[in-house]
């Protein structure tokens, strides 16, 4: 299985994001960019500004990750700053799938968040408007938090959806994946993950990233 190893910049050096983006660059697949408001989640990073400039310092695939309110102001604007993917929370989200059309109308993939005590059910009909589910693993909002494995179980769920209906989307889980717990969310079908504190908690991001990469496709 070909999978997606995206680092989490939440768990890098603010002073030097530029920097954390090389430590990764021809590992990673994509670089996760955790945008906070301290409304969705109770936590505050970066934003467009931020990232429109860290787009001119690397050429890795900004996997834009909004957890915001009021998507539908913000996320046209992370496609136009050249993310890859810009992904926004079913909960925050007014029209779903409207934003999500608007999101690829601009070159970028939709990516849709199901947050840690959301049920999926609700939104899986809207599946084939996104080209990413974003699966937390953990609650929206800060790093190095413990993986909780029982989230798994709407991976499962939302694995078995997308093989009975064909769909062409990405897996992503996000939350406490390291090499402890990356087997276990690859085997519940996840092919997209996300890391924070297993790859800028490393000494060597870059091997951090092939470690994940290497066990994940061996499930
Ligand atoms: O969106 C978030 C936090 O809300 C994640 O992207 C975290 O940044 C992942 O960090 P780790 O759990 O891997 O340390």
């Amino acid at each position: 299985m070909s999978v997606i190893i995206a680092p989490s910049l939440l768990a890098a050096d603010f002073a030097h994001l530029a920097d954390a983006a090389a430590a990764v660059h021809g590992a990673a697949d994509w670089l996760h960019v955790d945008v906070m408001d301290n409304h969705f989640v109770p936590n505050l990073t970066i934003g467009l500004p931020v990232v429109t400039s860290l787009r001119r310092a690397t050429d890795l695939p900004f996997d834009v990750h909004l957890m915001i309110e009021a998507p539908e102001r913000w996320a046209p604007g992370y496609a136009e700053a050249g993310a890859y993917n810009v992904t926004f929370h079913a909960e925050a989200a007014e029209d779903p799938v409207e934003l999500a059309k608007t999101l690829r109308g601009l070159g970028a993939k939709a990516g849709l968040a199901i947050d840690k005590d959301t049920l999926l059910d609700p939104y899986l009909d809207l599946l084939p408007h996104f080209d990413t589910l974003l699966i937390m693993t953990i609650k929206a909002g800060f790093g190095g938090q413990a993986f909780v494995p029982e989230l798994l179980d709407k991976v499962r769920a939302a694995r078995r959806h997308i093989a009975s209906g064909h769909l062409d989307i990405r897996l992503e889980v996000d939350g406490g994946v390291s090499m402890d717990t990356i087997a276990a969310a690859a085997e519940a079908g996840a092919d997209a993950f996300v890391a924070g504190t297993a790859v800028y908690g490393a000494a060597d991001p870059a091997a951090a990233c092939r470690a994940l990469r290497a066990l994940a496709e061996s499930i």
